[in-house]
């Protein structure tokens, strides 16, 4: 035998109840001995105790009357409800007169619900020429006198039970009204609210029932809600005990009494959607997993009540108060939580409760207020409960970590002591990301990593590009899913929390708006991002402020600028600390050396104690192509200058490179690597733009490079036969005291020497060290380009993303 229990939503006018009658007409035809077990349909429950609340204020409360029984009759007129819709009538009116009514009046009233809903199925059964039998459960379940929510007499009630089931048996299908039943003198009670889950269960223990099935409006149950967790996932079977835990957190498909007479009997429940039949749903078994099964439940609508207070230190008993004074007020507390100080106890009420509660406990403390042992008595409304189900301390680590990156610090943290249940509360407003974060570490989701990239020029541009065409295959191989979810450049952003796609640009043009940086911050928070990392791809001397800002607002940097490192002392040492405050990180590899792995090397060097005696080098890519071209063909300066800028080395003004300030930059950024306190102003720099082509736009600047030509080549030919012209930086002196010595030149070298030797748009840096001495640790490579750039500046963004965890 199985029983079918149906929700209320299954069986609602429309779809739900012809659907209801069709699975049980199937089974039934099929020979399968099944029981059903019924709730009332739709909301009639609730709208009888609407009425009932009109009725006893002396509303009017025929109207709604009406409407519920037309509800009823709506597309079975011929269905015989007389005596239900008769006895409503009745008692109605009564209560009506009286202006009152009792638990015992409401049980008789709300009863007429599943008795409705068991005649019409049991009438539409027999229409199919299904063998349907209508059971009134008030005349199988026994039940105490605690009217709304009265406790089942066990023995007695199995008695009739089995003796019912006795006579209608073989091919009969009982209907039986959940919810309902009787106390001994035949009045009618409630199992209380999930009562017909309680009488599907109670039949299935009574009749050791081979499964329980659970029609309900959902495909099972799920690692967490998802209306709120995209990626939740459907749990094919889990164990009783894992149940009972989501039963008490929250989880509004089980509810723990009906559970129980499960496990005694070790009867199988199947949590099944009645809209899509075919799903294997949920099995809830009495088979432990080894490994458990992790599922978010949240409970909303609760507040924190916090108690403070110096002279809670070392006091008996003031838990056992705060427990007393609510209950004597039905108060439930949900969690408590204290700390080994005793100076404050946060505890969770439902919302409903919360002023009356803090009341409460002004009045118990009373005294305690007074003599200031109790300092504040406080509400926090706008408050959830997350409760990982299946989570113990020992990796507790890993999802509270990814919280915390997120800015999302728990007010309160709880665990079970025995069982394994960690129950976190947080501001409401972060409850879908916190859900999301949690729920992407514990089921190893792909990790989300949301990109907001400023400046989409020859470096953004291509980085874009880069990362649209692999990212598949970096959430394949590295299970991180890359979603740019805002592009920007100084007017616009194209905006899209789903993430761009190839065809970017012509969106930016279509949809792009103008926008302040607050926008693109809370239109992140509005759709609860989760790993933000801002993108910097400008060369921008005042976006590099808003670096502190994005950072308190969550997001980790990732840099191709290199303002912000060479601006003065103070903004580098402040952002670092802001960085250090907020627990985020800045990565700005290719801001020396382009894609080049320098920084990297230069700071692991640096961290593990070896003394850095000098870099040397020819840092600028733009400059290394334009004299190493030049050096050796027979070409005008200024041609081979516009080669570089139309190969993308050279900086969006090309002067920043000619006039040594982009070489100036990079050495100060590896200075300050080394801890040192350089400033700008203390690099000497050769600048090779002459005086009068200083001034003007870029524009007027590049109608007059031809101008270069005359000098560079009277530069040329002065050197020593077999030199070649290279343009250098270098950064020596003491470099453990407090400022390094820093020069950028253009100096003429042997062609075959180390600086001489360098081909294309290749930089070469040289690390003296202490342990290396004469022999210096050479990194030599393309020095500049959007390709290798992009790839660098990729290379820090999925460093930043694995470091998130
Ligand atoms: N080209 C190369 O080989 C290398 C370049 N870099 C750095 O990469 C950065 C970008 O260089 P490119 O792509 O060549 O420049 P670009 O001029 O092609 O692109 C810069 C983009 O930034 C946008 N922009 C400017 N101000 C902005 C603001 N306030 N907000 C948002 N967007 C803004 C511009 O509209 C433009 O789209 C520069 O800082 C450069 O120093 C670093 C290493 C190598
Ligand atoms: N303009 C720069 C680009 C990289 O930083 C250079 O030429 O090196």
């Amino acid at each position: 035998m199985k029983i079918l229990k149906f929700g209320g939503k299954s069986l609602a006018n429309g779809k739900g109840i012809q659907t209801v009658v069709d699975i049980i007409e199937k089974k039934a035809k099929k020979g399968e001995a099944i029981t059903v077990v019924l709730s009332a349909r739709g909301a009639s429950t609730n709208e009888l105790e609407e009425i009932l609340e009109k009725a006893s204020k002396n509303e009017n409360y025929k109207a709604q009357l009406e409407a519920f029984k037309n509800y009823q009759l709506q597309g079975y007129e011929a269905l015989d409800a007389q005596e239900e819709f008769h006895a409503l009538d009745t008692l109605f009116e009564g209560v009506s007169l009286l202006g009152d009514y009792s638990e015992k009046i409401k049980d008789k009233v709300l009863s007429h619900g599943e008795l409705l809903s068991a005649r019409l199925v049991t009438a539409l059964l027999k229409e199919k020429g299904v063998n349907a039998h209508f059971t009134d459960s008030r005349s199988l379940i026994v039940t105490d006198d605690q009217f709304g929510n009265a406790q089942p007499l066990d023995s007695l009630s199995k008695e009739k039970v089995k003796a019912h089931f006795k006579k209608y048996n073989g091919t009969t299908v009982n209907v039986v009204t959940g919810f309902i039943a009787s106390n001994r003198n035949q009045e009618t009670t409630t199992l209380g609210r999930n009562g017909s889950n309680y009488t599907a269960s109670l039949l299935a223990s009574f009749l050791d029932a081979e499964e329980l099935q659970n029609f309900t409006h959902v495909d099972g149950i799920y690692t967490a809600n998802p209306d709120l967790v995209a990626d939740a996932k459907k749990i094919k079977k889990l164990s009783f005990t894992e149940a009972n835990e989501l039963a008490h957190f929250g989880a509004n498909v089980l509810h723990a009494k009906t559970i129980i007479p499960l496990v005694e009997k070790k009867i199988p429940l199947r949590i099944l959607n009645t809209f899509d039949p075919e799903n294997e749903g949920t099995l809830i078994t009495s088979e432990e997993n080894e490994d458990g099964i992790k599922k978010l439940s949240v409970l909303e609508n609760v507040s924190l009540i916090s108690l403070e207070g110096r002279g809670l230190l070392g006091r008996v008993g003031v838990d056992a108060r705060i427990f007393q004074a609510l209950a004597y007020e039905n108060i439930s507390i949900s969690i408590i939580s204290q700390g080994s100080s005793e100076r404050g106890i946060g505890l969770i009420v439902n919302s409903t409760n919360a002023s009356k509660a803090k009341k409460v406990l002004e009045e118990e403390f009373k005294t305690d207020i007074y003599k200031k042992d109790v300092s504040a008595i406080l509400i926090k409304d706008d408050v959830s409960v997350v409760s990982i189900i299946g989570q113990d301390l020992s990796t507790f680590h890993k999802p509270y970590n990814r919280l915390i990156k997120n800015q999302i610090v728990p007010l309160l943290v709880n665990n079970t002591a025995t069982g394994k249940n960690v129950s976190l509360v947080v501001l409401k407003k972060q409850l879908h990301k916190t859900l999301n974060v949690i729920h992407g570490e514990i089921y190893g989701v792909a990790k989300k990593i949301n990109l907001a990239i400023f400046g989409h020029g020859l470096v953004g541009g291509t980085l874009i590009d880069q990362i649209l065409a692999s990212r598949d295959e970096i959430e394949k191989r590295k299970n991180i899913h890359l979603n740019i979810f805002a592009i920007a450049n100084s007017k616009k952003v194209l905006l899209s929390n789903s993430g761009v796609d190839h065809r970017w640009k012509t969106s930016l043009q279509n949809q792009g708006v103008s926008y302040t940086l607050d926008d693109i911050i809370q239109y992140a928070d509005k759709h609860h991002l989760e790993n933000v990392i801002a993108i910097d791809n400008t060369a921008s001397k005042d976006f590099v402020y808003n670096y502190e800002h994005l950072v308190t607002n969550g997001f980790d940097l990732v840099s191709s600028n290199k303002v912000a490192n060479t601006v003065d002392y103070e903004f580098y040492k402040s952002l670092r600390s802001t960085l250090e405050n907020h627990q985020k990180q800045y990565l700005y590899e290719t801001n020396v050396g382009a894609g080049l792995p320098l920084i990297e090397t230069i700071k692991l060097l640096h961290l593990s104690g070896e003394n850095i005696t000098r870099i040397k080098g020819i840092f600028s890519g733009s400059l290394s192509y334009l004299f190493n071209t030049f050096s050796v063909e027979d070409r005008p300066f200024s041609e081979v200058l516009k080669e570089a800028m139309d190969s993308g080395y050279t900086e969006p003004d090309p002067r920043e490179d000619l006039c040594g300030n982009d070489v100036a930059r990079k050495l100060l950024v590896l200075a300050r690597e080394l801890d040192l306190k350089n400033e700008f102003e203390d690099i000497t720099i050769h600048n090779l733009i002459p005086a009068h082509l200083r001034e003007g736009t870029a524009q007027e600047f590049l109608g007059k490079i031809q101008e270069f030509d005359t000098v560079f080549a009277k530069i040329k030919a002065a050197q020593p036969e077999g030199n070649v012209l290279r343009y250098v930086g270098d950064l020596h002196g003491d470099l453990s005291k407090d400022k390094g010595i820093m020069d950028v030149q253009l100096i003429s070298v042997p062609k075959d020497s180390s600086l001489g030797q360098v081909k294309g748009s290749d930089s070469i840096f040289e690390i003296y060290t202490e342990s290396y001495g004469d022999h210096p640790m050479v990194i030599q490579g393309a020095g500049a380009g959007a390709t290798v750039t992009a790839r660098g500046v990729f290379g820090d963004i999925l460093k930043v993303a694995q470091s998130i965890n």
